[in-house]
């Protein structure tokens, strides 16, 4: 990283009562790029955004924006905005005073204020709304007036807490594209919390993927996508077929019983693993040329391809998305190249990772 990271959290950690929701988290975060924090309810999310806003305090570890330690700044001389799940907009008010409200309490002069509210209204494309009430705005439209109040203020940091999940999904779809070309339009930081894995692998540059208080994996969505660094994450991030394996020597594995071209090295030979094959990253073929047998169990229309599941001779379900039609009860062939092959080092058990967590602890 050439520039001081715009946030940085060393050895974080949140207690709230007697429990941990947070766990020695770590990361520095650069100018300019879309992060998002994703993961299951309850995992963390809401409170990483909180402390580095300055609306909770860390137990332990240090916070900086921009280079300076932030843990004893209150919230409103910190460089960052948040934007709610549900807005928090003024409802009595109109939309020139919801945008403008920040700015009005720090007593700046009132043409400059319209001045700064025209320009974060021409950026979200509401131009003309000025005077319209909360209440006669859409979803959508509320979502853009929450973000001009946000960036109004030239935040180096914006915050966004599951900032689309009160829109319908045509909207929502339509809003991420917005939100991506706002953040890149804008140049600054946008950390985004979300527990939809479709909405993170669209938007973000870089993804923590989190558990239970900690970050289980971090990445470009390409990365975290291909290569999951295990169960959870695999099974987190998309629908994957997740099979045991040995890996036999560099490049090559083994499951259901045959060897298998691959293209992961550095694991032992011997060494038990997991293969996870990706559902459209296999291909129906005939029982001669695949280089798998499965038996089809099942069989749904999607819209865009069919959900087919069958098993092997070992019992191991396989979902396969294809766009032709299966036939149930039927032996057929897949196909999957090497590169299509991911090797996953075992996981650690539900109980390993639990244990993990404690020992931080001690
Ligand atoms: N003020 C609080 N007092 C006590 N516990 C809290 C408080 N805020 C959060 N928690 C707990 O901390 C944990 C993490 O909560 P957090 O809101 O950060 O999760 P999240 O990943 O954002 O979840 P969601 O997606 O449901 O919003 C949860 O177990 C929650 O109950």
């Amino acid at each position: 990283m050439t520039d001081k990271p715009i946030i940085t959290l060393e050895n974080v950690k949140k207690v709230y009562d007697d429990e941990t929701v947070l766990h020695d988290i770590n990361f520095e975060l650069e100018k300019g790029k879309f992060y998002t924090l994703l993961g299951p309810s309850g995992c963390g999310k809401t409170t990483i955004l909180r402390l580095i806003a300055g609306f909770a305090d860390a137990t332990e570890g240090i916070i900086k924006i921009n280079g300076e330690t932030v843990n004893d700044i209150p919230a409103n001389r910190r460089k960052v905005n948040t934007v709610f799940q549900d807005y928090a907009l003024f409802p009595h008010m109109n939309v020139f005073d919801n945008i403008a409200f920040g700015l009005t309490i720090k007593k700046m002069p009132k043409d400059q204020v319209k001045l700064k509210v025209e320009e974060a209204l021409k950026m979200v494309q509401l131009e003309g709304y000025e005077n319209r009430e909360i209440s006669e705005m859409s979803g959508g439209q509320q979502q853009r007036v929450a973000i001009a109040r946000a960036i109004v203020n030239e935040p180096d940091v914006l915050l966004l807490d599951e900032p689309l999940s009160a829109l319908d999904l045509k909207l929502r779809t339509d809003m991420q594209y917005e939100l991506r070309e706002l953040q890149q339009r804008l140049g600054i930081t946008f950390i985004f919390v979300t527990h939809d894995q479709e909405e993170a692998l669209a938007m973000s540059d870089w993804i923590f993927v989190m558990n239970k208080g900690a970050i289980v994996q971090s990445g470009t969505p390409v990365d975290i996508y291909d290569e999951p660094i295990d169960r959870f994450v695999a099974d987190f991030i998309g629908e994957s077929n997740i099979v045991p394996g040995t890996m036999v020597e560099d490049y090559k594995v083994s499951f259901v019983g045959k060897e298998f071209e691959c293209s992961d090295a550095g694991i032992t030979p011997g060494e038990k693993i997991e293969i996870v094959i990706r559902p459209e990253d296999l291909e129906l073929t005939t029982v001669e040329n695949g280089k798998l047998v499965v038996n089809i169990d099942t069989q749904l229309f999607r819209g865009v391809h069919y959900e087919i599941i069958g098993y092997d001779k070992d019992g191991n379900e396989w979902m396969i998305h294809s766009t032709k039609r299966a036939e149930i009860g039927k032996d057929v062939g897949l196909h999957f190249g090497p590169q299509d092959i991911h090797v996953m080092r075992l996981g650690e058990s539900e109980e390993e990772f639990d244990a993990r967590l404690e020992s931080y602890e001690e």
